[in-house]
């Protein structure tokens, strides 16, 4: 028989503790974990190590077919670990620079369509987490537990200084801010699977919660629908 595996998607805005949740939530559940975000931001930083244009969807979509990265999953508190072409990349594809080009590719249908079954190929027992922008919408639409967290943008830059500053130089509260909404404009407005709560999903605002809040509702959820053995 062939046993479909649960998967519980997390989709938001920039800074809402999507990867932060999802990388708790699926450690906790000894779940897989998909950051769909790190395979937008893998193509831009890879695009703009091999000289490829971010509005070149003929080249991109080959780059994105033909991505060599390994995802090696998180251990003993460690952060999950990402290699590309054989070098770390962990933190180096965290920039906002790289975000802002990974927002860019990510609203060409092509790089999507390229990036669709790589994903879904994460999907294995016992579980999957998945965060990103369209997992409830478009990558995993019968999942049975949708989670779209939101903050207010001010909340999500004040959140992503505290992360940056002293790690990365030159960084301000109010750049970052303006990022944010720059990105949240793209994302929210592209034609093609736009970032928006699947009609199915729960709507979960974080801006006065703190972390474990937000893992708390999320584990009675869980508890609710009975996903999770
Ligand atoms: N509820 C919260 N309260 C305060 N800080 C948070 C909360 N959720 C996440 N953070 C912090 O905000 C930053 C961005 O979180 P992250 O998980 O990377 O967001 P996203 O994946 O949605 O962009 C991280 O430093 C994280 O520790
Ligand atoms: N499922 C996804 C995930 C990310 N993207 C795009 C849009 C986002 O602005 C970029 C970067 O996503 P990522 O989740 O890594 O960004 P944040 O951690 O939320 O700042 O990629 C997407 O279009 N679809």
């Amino acid at each position: 028989m062939n046993i479909i595996a649960p998967v519980i998607t997390i989709d938001g805005p920039s800074g809402s503790g999507k990867g932060t949740v999802a990388g708790i939530l699926a450690e906790r559940l000894g779940w897989k974990l998909l950051d769909s975000g790190a395979l937008y931001r893998l193509l831009a930083f890879a695009a703009h190590n091999h000289g490829v244009d971010l509005t070149n969807e003929e080249l991109l979509k080959k780059l994105a077919a033909h991505l060599d990265v390994q995802f090696i999953p998180a251990t003993n508190g460690q952060l999950q670990r990402i290699i590309l072409e054989g070098d770390e990349v962990s933190d180096v594809i965290r920039t906002e620079s790289v975000g802002s080009g990974a927002s860019q590719v990510a609203a060409l249908p092509a790089v999507r369509e390229a990036l669709l079954q790589r994903q879904r190929d994460f999907l294995e027992m016992p579980g999957l987490v998945a965060d990103g922008r369209d997992m409830g919408t478009v990558v995993f639409p019968n999942a049975p537990l949708k989670i779209f967290l939101t903050a207010s943008a001010e909340e999500r830059a004040r959140r992503r200084y505290l992360q940056l500053k002293g790690k990365v130089e030159g960084v301000s509260l109010s750049s970052l801010l303006d990022e944010i909404r720059a990105r949240d404009e793209r994302d929210t407005q592209r034609t093609v699977a736009p970032l928006k709560p699947a009609a199915d999903a729960i709507q979960l605002d974080s801006t006065e919660l703190s972390i474990d809040q937000v893992l708390q509702r999320i584990m009675s959820e869980i508890a609710i629908r009975d996903i999770a053995g």
